[in-house]
């Protein structure tokens, strides 16, 4: 055991071990009447559960967003314009759920983020594998190109047409298929929101391995798609990790079924792998096999700063012991002088009211003015250092320049806010930010993906070998280049 340092605030000091030794819930009275205001118009700290729903929703006034195939230099390929008859085809497919209502199609159209828009006049809405199947062989047939879409709740463009591609919603693919209440196997459709899969895991003393401020929105197979990494990979590791089998449809409407259940399982390729993170380019998602982790039985979080702000979760299996190696480790950052000034809670209500703080600034960005996102995976030494140098670079050009993240995963979220878009700031931008991230050995994108508007850059973060890889297998599994097309990959690799 470490020995107790003698503190040099020892009034603060009294006031961790306080709040750890009682493993109760603590609200400092100075940080107490901080945090409202920092919450602004969610509302105070306890009242109420974050609501972690994401909608295209912006300030009032907001002008429409501008046509991708206006503002970025893309074309269209040479895909068939969907017809009448292919929306008759459609309809004998999935009757009653062919959509093209124009104002649920203006919703799917747009990012949430309203940042790319495309102009697509169909949206799919199975409820099977099997219907999917159906949907794909008859586009690959008739060579339509489609965008399969789950909670859009992306932030690089990947799950809203480019052009008029056929929108293949997961939403009505919302069923838990099996649980299983000794391992925590959960094989479930895609359409699942994560949230809704939580509360069903927890009701059974599980925790899904992954948490999104997206949560209230996101779909179980998007995230899959998209490898998503969010607030909980420091302590359960990648969907690489804890996805034990997949089901997907090929371009073709092949099934190809490998919903294992099992842990071990070294027989050849692991397909799998594959489709964590291809973001529907190589086959849609139908149902996914993941790995629950048991629910922890004792849950602290700790909220420190100073000039940083860091949030810091344990979670464990015994209360006394985890508050016990958390005053240690808060004693220890005190007395180093890293840390100021912080609040620890153990009561759920506060716990979500600390995560919202987080979890929200993705949205309160968004109220800031048009947002450039970067998802950078750097040297955790060096991950502040781009945010200072573009303050410097940017100037009065960027309204704010803010750097957040994931810091035990070495993951900066570089937010820089604009009134409106700007072609020279986002030539001030990139290459540099890309430039600079590679410099560094860096990836450019860490869990956001490539979606839309990072596949160009893909080659600051993988060598021409990798890439040109990537293309045969994309033209291995998806020859005529219908799904998701103009995403994932440079145009010409
Ligand atoms: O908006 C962003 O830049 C990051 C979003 C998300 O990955 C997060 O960690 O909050
Ligand atoms: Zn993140």
């Amino acid at each position: 055991m470490l020995p107790r340092l003698v503190p040099r605030q020892p009034l603060r000091l009294f006031r961790w071990q306080a709040a750890c030794a009682q493993g109760a819930s603590v609200q400092r009275r100075t940080w107490a009447s901080r945090i409202p205001r920092l919450l602004g118009p969610w509302g105070p700290v306890g009242n109420s559960p974050p609501v972690c729903r994401r909608s295209s929703s912006t300030p009032a006034g907001s002008p429409e967003v501008a046509l991708t195939q206006e503002r970025y230099p893309v074309k269209r390929l040479p895909f068939s314009t969907p017809s009448e008859a292919d929306l008759a085809a459609f309809e004998r497919i999935i009757p009653g759920r062919v959509v093209t209502d124009t104002e649920v199609l203006a919703a799917s159209n747009v990012d949430w983020l309203r940042t790319v828009r495309g102009c697509s006049r169909v949206l799919l809405r199975p409820r099977t594998s099997e219907e999917v199947a159906h949907i794909l062989r008859y586009c690959h047939e008739r060579n339509l190109a489609v965008n399969p879409q789950g909670g859009n709740t992306g932030m690089v463009g990947g799950s809203v047409p480019v052009f008029d591609e056929i929108i293949l919603s997961t939403a009505l693919m919302n069923q838990v298929i099996s649980f299983h209440s000794v391992s925590g196997t959960l094989v479930c459709q895609a359409g699942c929101i994560l949230e809704e899969l939580s509360q069903y895991v927890e009701a059974r003393g599980f925790v899904m391995p992954l948490d999104l401020g997206a949560k209230g929105s996101c779909h179980i197979g998007g995230n899959v798609a998209t490898n998503a990494g969010g607030l909980r990979f420091l302590r359960y590791g990648s969907l690489h990790g804890t996805v034990l089998g997949l089901e997907v449809v090929l371009a073709d409407g092949t099934v190809l079924n490998c919903l294992s259940a099992l842990r071990k399982d070294n027989t050849g390729y692991d397909l799998k792998q594959l489709f964590i993170g291809s973001e529907g380019t190589l086959g849609v998602i139908t149902a996914v096999s993941i790995q629950c982790p048991p629910k922890p039985r004792a849950v602290n979080v700790a909220f420190l700063e100073s000039p940083f702000y860091v949030l810091i979760e344990t979670s464990g299996s015994r209360a006394e012991h985890d508050a016990e190696k958390l005053n240690d480790f808060l004693e220890q950052a005190l007395r180093s002088g890293l840390v100021t000034d912080g609040t620890v809670a153990t009561d759920q209500m506060k716990l979500k009211a600390l995560w919202a703080l987080r979890e929200r600034i993705s949205e309160a960005l968004s109220w800031d003015g048009y947002v450039y996102k970067y998802d950078l995976s750097l040297p955790t030494d060096t991950l502040y250092d781009l945010v200072t140098d573009l303050r410097a670079r940017l100037g009065s050009q960027a309204k704010h320049v803010v750097g957040y993240g994931h810091l035990g995963d070495g993951n900066l979220h570089l937010n820089v806010t604009s009134e409106a878009f700007s072609r020279s700031l986002l030539d001030a931008l990139e290459p540099y930010v890309y430039e600079w991230t590679a410099g560094h050995r860096g990836s450019v994108s860490a869990e956001h993906g490539l979606g839309f508007k990072k596949k160009d850059a893909l080659h600051y973060s993988k060598p021409p070998a990798a890439l040109r890889l990537m293309q045969q297998l994309k033209a291995l599994l998806d020859p005529k280049g219908i799904l998701n097309p103009y995403k994932t990959l440079p145009a010409q690799a």
